[in-house]
């Protein structure tokens, strides 16, 4: 496979420093290397241009820093697009998780009916109404599915970029009430850490790939960093305990890969100011090699 990598520092979407260096950590932990062990050719964009929070105006306290967000997310939509265009793979590390806005407008400017597996502990499905931090990190899952401010839905001019009915949330523990009620009313398939311990990680991934794969819809996988547990991924800027373990997490991977169905993929919430010697970073790389084919034997 042709991958080509591309760096979304974003940090405007998240309202703290930290996830802005996410994209250096996650090459500096030897992506690329690794990558063309495993056969792949790997070429690399650079970063996106972000503007540094302090040279913006907050803006709308339940929207913070909507306007270069936005910007941002209409140049990500462009490069994804292209890359996908010239046959190549898109690997986006952020950043916050505002990335995906953009990444996932890119995808699907080009494919048709894309699948979503979103690996997270949050649903990030909240919209200006429901948000309790104004962070639009939490809102674009929601913006993606046409729900919420307007310039947030209608990036690249037209929207819905999803059904919701194709998206599948694997590892959530932190649903905020309102957000809740929305992923309930839109149909959006939520599988808690509840249910993976109930069901197990193997059983919850063959659903989430049957539901975002299904009639053989290409898959989007958009990996939060946070839906680890913090133990294994102390550099993430909103941890919530009781996640997904090393080998769970692996496993999910690792099943993507075996689908043969994803198409792109996004890394986000590595914050290496908050990070323990590039851990969290090192675990990404481990995590993006699973889903790019890394086989044991
Ligand atoms: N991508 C993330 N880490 N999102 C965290 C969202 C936290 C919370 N639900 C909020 O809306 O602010
Ligand atoms: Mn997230
Ligand atoms: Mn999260």
């Amino acid at each position: 496979m042709h991958i080509r990598v591309i760096g979304a520092p974003i940090d405007l979407g998240a309202d703290r420093r930290g996830v802005d260096i996410g994209p250096s950590a996650i090459r500096y932990a030897g992506l690329h290397e690794h990558l063309r062990t495993l056969g792949h050719t790997v070429s690399d964009f650079g970063n996106i241009h972000v503007p540094q929070p302090e040279s913006q105006p907050t803006g709308d306290s339940k929207l913070k820093y909507l306007e270069p967000i936005v910007q941002v997310s209409e140049e990500l939509a462009n490069v994804v697009a292209e890359t996908l265009r010239s046959e190549q793979f898109p690997l986006i590390l952020g950043g916050d998780h505002s990335m995906a806005l953009g990444s996932i407008s890119g995808v699907t400017a080009v494919h048709k009916d894309v699948g979503v597996i979103w690996v997270d502990a949050h649903g990030d499905f909240n919209i200006e109404e429901t948000t309790p931090s104004g962070n639009i990190h939490g809102m674009i899952l929601s913006a993606l599915a046409g729900q919420g401010h307007p310039s947030l839905v209608n990036i690249g001019g037209w929207s819905p970029k999803l059904n919701p009915e194709n998206i599948v949330i694997v590892g959530a523990r932190d649903l905020d009430p309102g957000e809740q009620a929305l992923l309930r009313k839109h149909k959006v398939h939520v599988y808690t850490m509840s249910e993976v311990d109930r069901y197990g990680i193997s059983d919850i991934m063959n659903r989430a790939i049957t539901i975002a794969g299904r009639e053989n819809h290409p898959i989007h996988l958009s990996l939060d960093m946070d839906s680890l547990d913090p133990r294994e991924a102390p550099g993430v800027g909103t941890p919530v305990r009781g996640g997904l373990s090393y080998r769970e997490a692996h496993l999910a991977m690792e099943m993507v890969n075996d689908s043969k169905r994803m198409v792109s993929m996004d890394v986000v919430e590595v914050n290496s100011i908050l990070d323990r010697e590039n851990a969290t970073a090192l675990l990404a790389v481990e995590l993006i090699l699973s889903a790019l084919g890394k086989k044991i034997l």
